[in-house]
């Protein structure tokens, strides 16, 4: 994530920071999928134990791992309700995306009722997180070594700003290549939203049964989180098409860093809080859960106003929704909002999306801080992301930047940050 310009600072600091990350993201995952199945469950101390390669190597989870990118691939070549076009590039031309990752979540949920009716043991998974997550690893170094390779035929027009250093690890790390695709199969915009969002709501899934299994039923708490969770995805692949105005998508490489994220990082981390409840259960009163819901319905509010405010306003500034809202003109012609989410803080989608993450981590009640990794972690993706947005933004609008700051100086959470 580094901003334009030939001489833009190396990220993550150099090729060094993105050799470490390379390691620590990978053993920082590990890591918590051993804690949580662990009787103290202790966020900060040493691992409960070390496994062996025996209990990580698996052909058959690598199998699992193919067949599933292999199916969700089928499903998003499947024909699409839409075809949206993506940003313009710098060579002027648009690429297609289709627009049909809801009814790829639907089918696979079929498949899967499908799959359960005829016996298939969902409850099993959760047994095989370890070597699931070792072979979602290997598939992320040995996919994005392909992209590296594919990337250096690829014209350089096709090159993001931030991943052409001429250091190969960093390269590696953060990618070459804006939008490698083969045919209108479109590597990161595929495996940003497909394989590891519903990857992530199948293992919390498989939590569920495993605990209903185990105690007889899912308790409240596992419901909530399943619940929350699948909202969320549910809501990204819904409004799948924003994803294409996301600098993920727009400015990005796609390396190592968004493939270990997309495909391991997402399922195996993201579902934490319902491998926790699996092995530490928690009693959840009515009035907590109620107060946790309401929590969640805030976020998501904020969240969903926010990002579909700035999309409407986007798509047609003089869409009814938002032709009231007050703005600021640029010198690229493009207007800023200044009033409506977008003039409470700078970045209200975050907020939205912060407070939801608190949300998925209070059914686990207080005991823990593990289950609270999440909301840690995104609290300093967020941060971090805001600040590289904030570089662009005022690269791309300069004084009308400045006056957009003044006018709402708080970035994401008001009176405070
Ligand atoms: N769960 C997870 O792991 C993650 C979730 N997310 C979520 O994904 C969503 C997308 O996030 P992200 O792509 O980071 O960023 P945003 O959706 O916030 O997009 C930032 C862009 O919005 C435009 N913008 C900023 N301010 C204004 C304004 N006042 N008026 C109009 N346009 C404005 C600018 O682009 P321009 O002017 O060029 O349109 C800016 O570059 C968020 O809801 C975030 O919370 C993100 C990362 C990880
Ligand atoms: C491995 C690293 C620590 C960081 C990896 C970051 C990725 C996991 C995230 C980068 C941007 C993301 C977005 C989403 C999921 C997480 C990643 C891939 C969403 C699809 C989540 C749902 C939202 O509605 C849209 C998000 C866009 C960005």
């Amino acid at each position: 994530m580094a901003p334009h310009g030939p001489r833009a600072p190396l990220e993550f600091g150099g090729p060094l920071g993105a050799a470490a990350l390379m390691l620590l993201l990978p053993a920082t995952m590990f890591y918590l999928l051993l804690v949580a199945r662990s009787g103290p469950a202790r966020l900060l101390g040493p691992p409960p134990y070390l496994p062996g390669l025996q209990a990580l190597w698996s052909p058959r989870a690598l199998l699992l791992c193919l067949a599933w990118l292999g199916l969700q691939a089928a499903l998003y070549l499947l024909p699409a309700r839409k075809v949206a076009e993506g940003q313009e590039l710098k060579d002027k031309s648009r690429l297609q995306y289709p627009i049909n990752g809801f009814q790829a979540l639907v089918l696979t949920a079929l498949l899967a009722g499908l799959g359960v009716l005829a016996g298939l043991p969902l409850a099993a998974l959760p047994e095989m997180l370890l070597p699931l997550a070792f072979a979602a690893t290997l598939i992320a170094f040995v996919f994005s070594l392909l992209l590296y390779l594919k990337s250096q035929v690829a014209p350089a027009s096709a090159l993001a700003p931030g991943g052409s250093s001429g250091n190969p690890i960093y390269d590696f790390f953060m990618g070459r290549e804006l939008n490698p695709r083969i045919c209108f199969l479109d590597f990161k915009y595929f495996c940003e939203l497909r394989p590891g969002l519903i990857g992530w709501v199948l293992i919390n899934l498989a939590l569920l049964v495993q605990e209903a299994e185990l105690r007889g039923s899912p308790s409240l708490a596992m419901w909530l989180v399943n619940g929350f969770q699948l909202l969320y995805v549910g809501d990204a692949l819904w409004h799948e098409e924003a994803v294409l105005t996301t600098m993920d998508i727009t400015h990005d490489g796609f390396g190592f860093m968004l493939v270990f994220g997309d495909l391991a990082w997402v399922p195996f981390t993201y579902s934490l809080q319902a491998q926790f409840l699996v092995h530490h259960p928690q009693a959840l009163g009515l009035p907590m859960a109620s107060t946790i819901c309401l929590i969640n319905a805030i976020g998501y509010y904020i969240f969903r106003g926010a990002n579909s405010q700035k999309n409407t306003f986007r798509k047609n500034p003089s869409d009814p929704r938002v032709a009231d809202l007050e703005t600021i003109s640029t010198a690229t012609g493009r207007q800023l909002l200044v009033s409506g989410w977008w003039g409470m803080v700078r970045h209200p989608n975050y907020l939205g999306d912060l407070i939801m993450a608190l949300a998925w981590s209070l059914p686990c009640g207080a005991s823990h801080l593990l289950p609270y990794f999440y909301l840690l972690y995104f609290t300093s993706l967020l941060v971090h992301r805001e600040a590289h947005d904030e570089r662009q933004c005022l690269q791309k609008y300069g004084l009308a930047w400045h006056e957009y700051c003044r006018r709402v100086p708080y970035r994401i959470v008001p009176y405070i940050y």
